[in-house]
């Protein structure tokens, strides 16, 4: 425990925390690998994100693109031989969450100016295999302190103990009722913390309702489980609770219902009762991943209205992995498309739809057939490879009808599609488009996403 970090001094001004300040998560440089005896997976390699408060992220890609992986690292539900690697960081902002945690692990929490006086970023540099670069940075101290620790090397240089999960960026981490930034780092999170994050300010449904049943006991007993461990409700307002959350996610006749198992219940109405554990934890955020592919297709439509109803009448942020691009034009505010391992396509519904950038969106969107919700995709010629190997080159290059002969020797990054777009970011060698050929491939060139090396 670091509790020597914990200071009352005055910061003296917060640490630029880099922009998008009003996200509610803030995914940085993911990388999550799977050493197999065989090989190593990088199956998610460097990707950026965020999930604003009450909006929601669509993720699409083909299958082994990627999208249960990022959603299993937010969860933290990463196991050997996976990892998410140093370099990762997972924020989250919401500031009573940031105010209790700094409330209950007084020890882990730290605020960055203290740290200030003993940075020395040439030493980070040095020590580390740390790059400015996949800060997106050319010198080594411009890129700011609160990126390093919480992408986690100050541990490897001392600055920082390895236990901080807690950073606080504007007010003072001894007293958290004065804290007005700052954030949890998911990637730092373990113990008693990581499970107040995991199925408490974050909750996930999965794609086969019976991943998360248990089929010894009633539905009404899981949910009240779940009510009684993030909530502190139990005996009969807990019963009456778990009836009402029955009843709001649209399943007839809550009250006899709430004491049935599983079994009795029909593949619609168990992914409701999943829905209605989820919210049992008030999460801020309900990670779906692909959770209507196992029913049939009125069924997926009603659970999709379902979530949208959620997500408005309780203000939750969802974050939508589905493999439809069909689905995501119904349900996204914000759409990243994912190939092997990264995201290569990001940006608002309506422009992702009206004018796709990347080859590879485009190539997802004709082959939905004929536009219907719900139809599968049709597979773009080929399949997606295992992300195996440190990219030196454009992943879907194989498979693009585009590509040249660049598109086998730089590895391209998500840039703007052009000058005026910041919105609408694609990782392709043809963008920016505004730019020339020669200009755009110097960019892409230029800059890598590093991150620790195995
Ligand atoms: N436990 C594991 N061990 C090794 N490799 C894994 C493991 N889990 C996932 N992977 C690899 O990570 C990559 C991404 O997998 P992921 O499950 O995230 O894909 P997906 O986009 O969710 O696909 P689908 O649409 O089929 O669900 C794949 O190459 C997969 O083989
Ligand atoms: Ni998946």
């Amino acid at each position: 425990m670091s509790t020597d970090d914990r200071s009352s001094a005055t910061p003296t001004g917060a640490t630029d925390d880099g922009g998008g300040d009003e996200s509610l998560v803030d995914v940085r440089n993911l990388q999550t690998t799977f050493f197999t005896d065989k090989e190593t997976i990088r199956a998610i390699d460097g990707i950026d994100f965020t999930i604003d408060p009450g909006e929601t992220v669509g993720i699409v890609g083909e299958s082994g693109s990627g999208k249960s992986v990022t959603a299993r690292s937010l969860m933290g539900l990463i196991e050997s031989p996976g990892r998410v690697l140093r370099g990762s960081s997972i924020r989250y902002r919401d500031l009573d969450t940031v105010r209790s945690f700094a409330d209950a692990f007084s020890g882990r929490t730290v605020s960055v100016a203290d740290l200030e006086s003993r940075y020395d970023p040439v030493r980070v540099f040095d020590q580390t295999a740390a790059t400015p670069a996949e800060f997106g940075y050319a010198d080594p101290a411009d890129v700011p302190l609160v990126d390093v620790v919480a992408a986690g090397y100050g541990d490897e240089v001392g600055l920082t103990s390895g236990d901080e999960c807690v950073f606080v960026l504007d007010g003072d981490a001894g007293d958290p009722s004065s804290i007005r930034r700052g954030f949890v780092e998911l990637t730092r999170v373990s113990g008693e913390a990581q499970r107040k994050m995991r199925g408490g300010r974050i909750s996930m449904v999965f794609q086969d309702p019976l991943t998360s049943l248990n089929p010894v006991y009633t539905v009404g007993n899981q949910i009240k489980e779940s009510l009684s461990l993030h909530q502190g409700l139990t005996g009969k307002e807990a019963t009456q609770e778990a009836a009402d959350l029955l009843e709001a996610v649209g399943i007839p006749d809550a009250r006899r219902r709430v004491n049935e198992y599983p079994h009795q219940f029909s593949g619609g109405m168990r992914q409701r009762a999943v829905i209605a554990m989820a919210l049992a934890c008030e999460p801020d955020v309900l990670i779906c991943d692909e959770p209507t592919t196992a029913l049939d297709v009125t069924i997926q439509a009603q659970i999709l209205d379902l979530i949208a109803e959620i997500q408005e009448t309780r203000d939750v942020a969802v974050m939508f992995i589905t493999h439809d691009m069909g689905v995501i034009a119904d349900v996204s505010d914000r759409v990243n498309v994912m190939y092997a391992g990264e995201i290569v396509e990001s940006a608002d519904v309506e422009p992702l739809f009206a004018n796709p950038k990347h080859p590879y969106t485009e190539g997802l969107l004709n082959s939905i057939p004929g536009g219907q919700v719900g139809g599968r995709l049709a597979t773009i010629d080929g399949s997606v490879p295992t992300p195996n190997e440190e990219p030196t080159y454009c992943r879907f290059a194989p498979r693009c009808p585009k590509a040249f002969e660049e598109c086998e020797a730089v590895h391209p990054i998500p840039v703007p599609v052009d000058e005026t777009a910041d919105d609408h970011t694609a990782a392709c060698l043809l963008y920016p488009e505004d730019e020339s050929t020669e200009a755009a491939i110097a960019r892409h060139r230029g800059r890598s996403h590093g991150g620790e090396r195995e």
